[in-house]
């Protein structure tokens, strides 16, 4: 295996500690330091070294041009810049990014996979389509389509495996997931997946926008004059899934006695449309979904187990796009751009090549509104640059950060009483160490939320 050498020239006490933490790979990295007695590096003697990071200001007392001097070495540098930094080019270095002090290990990989994109040592393919192994040492997995579902994360294949597995049999399925995290497009995924149902129609049905007055009639049909306003006879959702699919959705926020009457229905499939004294024998595939936690509303009493044994033969689970990590949320972030902007551009509009800042964000933000949230986000972003042709940060922070919601701190987040900025910047940089810059894990440890702390981060340049 090989071992790779990284050369460290920066002032930081922690900076050589937090790369080794963030490229914890098994065979690496090997890093050499550069202190006041060693040999600095302003001679032009090529240096030992796969790759370097040095400070901006590093060079400075010696009088060198940045790029001449990383010629000379021949090996690739990744230039740091001062703790505070919160751009990542300079002028010296011309359009070159550069890795800020406080970086994480997004906008580590980032800055890495940019600067290392030629360099055959690290092996990088950018080549779409293809599995690229990236300086992490990582598997980097290319975007899959499904028609029109975008998944890359290995728990996602397993579950658009599952989907076609179980799909093609005749079993009843739950989807259970969060809120946009694209429960609808697996259900589709489902029908389409059995041979004889998925040549009959797929009826979805919102089961939390059902009138109490209108539940038989809409399920099981009625026949003209049967009530008033019923003016002609009315199939019902039952009848129009005939020999094809049934989608429930938000199967949770049906009312318990709704619950009684589908499931007689669900049994045999024998139903009785309103006003008719006709029985109806319908067949169709059930398959069901909800971001609700249907075992404790089983416990509370509000959710029947019958039904849930009915509905439930086989469970499929969604991912949160957290769960399904930063590569596919970086993916599908460009993904949707891409198609905003073909969305909204007169003329053909390539997608531009996204600044560190912005992935970083993409890649730490916790998207509590899953793929539905990071498409909106992604279609601002997309009609932001095409009315600048540039991503300007403050103004699109701004822009991605304009609804209340999800950028203010919350007033029920109990913040520490800290006595100064500094000793609340250091508990924070602690925490973070302690924690291995593992998000979640700090933030449980400080007590915050998430957004809290990548506010703080924000705030004390300690996340780019
Ligand atoms: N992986 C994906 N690829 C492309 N589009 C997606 C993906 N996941 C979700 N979407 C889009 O996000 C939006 C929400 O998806 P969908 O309605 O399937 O989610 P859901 O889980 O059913 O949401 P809800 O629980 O709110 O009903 C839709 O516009 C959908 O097309």
């Amino acid at each position: 295996m090989t071992v790779i050498q990284i050369l460290v020239w920066e002032g930081q006490h922690d900076f050589a500690k937090r790369l080794e933490r963030c490229l914890n790979r098994e065979d690496g990295p090997e890093i050499l330091r550069y202190d006041e007695e060693a040999e600095h590096p302003s001679s032009d003697a090529p240096m030992e070294a796969d790759i370097a990071f040095i400070s901006t200001s590093a060079l400075r007392r010696y009088d060198r041009n940045h790029l001449a001097w990383e010629r000379i070495k021949g090996i690739p540098v990744i230039w740091v810049g001062s703790g505070d930094q919160s751009v990542y080019t300079t002028t010296a270095l011309s359009e070159r990014v550069v890795l800020p002090a406080y970086f994480n290990c997004a906008s580590l990989e980032t800055v890495m996979r940019h600067t290392l994109r030629s360099t055959p040592r690290f092996g990088v393919d950018t080549h779409p389509g293809s599995e690229a192994e990236t300086e992490k040492g990582h598997i980097e997995l290319p975007l899959r389509k499904e028609g029109s579902f975008l998944y890359q994360a290995a728990c996602m294949q397993q579950l658009v495996a599952n989907a076609r597995l179980y799909g093609a049999l005749s079993v009843s399925v739950l989807i259970r997931g969060g809120s946009g995290t694209g429960k609808e497009h697996i259900a589709r995924m489902v029908a389409d997946a059995h041979p004889d149902y998925r040549n009959g129609h797929f009826v979805a049905v919102n089961c939390a926008a059902i009138p109490d007055t209108l539940f038989e009639s809409l399920f099981f049909g009625h026949v003209k004059g049967s009530f008033t306003g019923a003016v002609r006879d009315h199939a019902g959702y039952f009848r129009d899934a005939h020999n094809g699919t049934l989608y429930l959705d938000e199967i949770g926020d049906l009312p318990f006695y709704q619950q009684v009457k589908l499931l007689r229905a669900l049994d045999d499939g024998v139903i009785h449309p309103v006003g008719s004294s006709e029985t109806i024998k319908t067949n169709f595939r059930l398959v069901t979904a909800t971001n609700r936690p249907l075992n404790r509303m089983i416990q509370e009493g509000t959710f029947r187990l019958d039904f849930y044994h009915r509905i439930a033969v086989v469970e499929l689970y969604v991912p949160t796009l957290h769960e399904r990590g930063a590569d596919e949320k970086l993916l599908l972030f460009s993904a949707a751009m891409r198609q905003s902007l073909n969305h909204y551009a007169q003329e053909v509009c390539d997608l531009p090549e996204l600044p560190l800042w912005l992935k970083d964000w993409v890649s730490s933000y916790p998207f509590s509104g899953n793929v539905r949230e990071l498409f909106n986000k992604a279609a601002r972003m997309a009609a932001y640059y095409l009315g600048h042709h540039r991503f300007e940060q403050a103004e699109c922070m701004h822009l991605l950060c304009t609804d209340a919601l999800e950028c203010e701190t919350p007033e029920t987040d109990e913040l520490p009483d800290f006595t100064s900025k500094t000793e609340e910047r250091n508990q924070v940089l602690q925490a973070l160490e302690k924690n291995q810059w593992r998000r979640s894990e700090t933030a449980d440890a400080l007590g915050w939320s998430r957004k809290t702390l990548w506010l703080k981060m924000k705030k004390y340049g300690l996340s780019d």
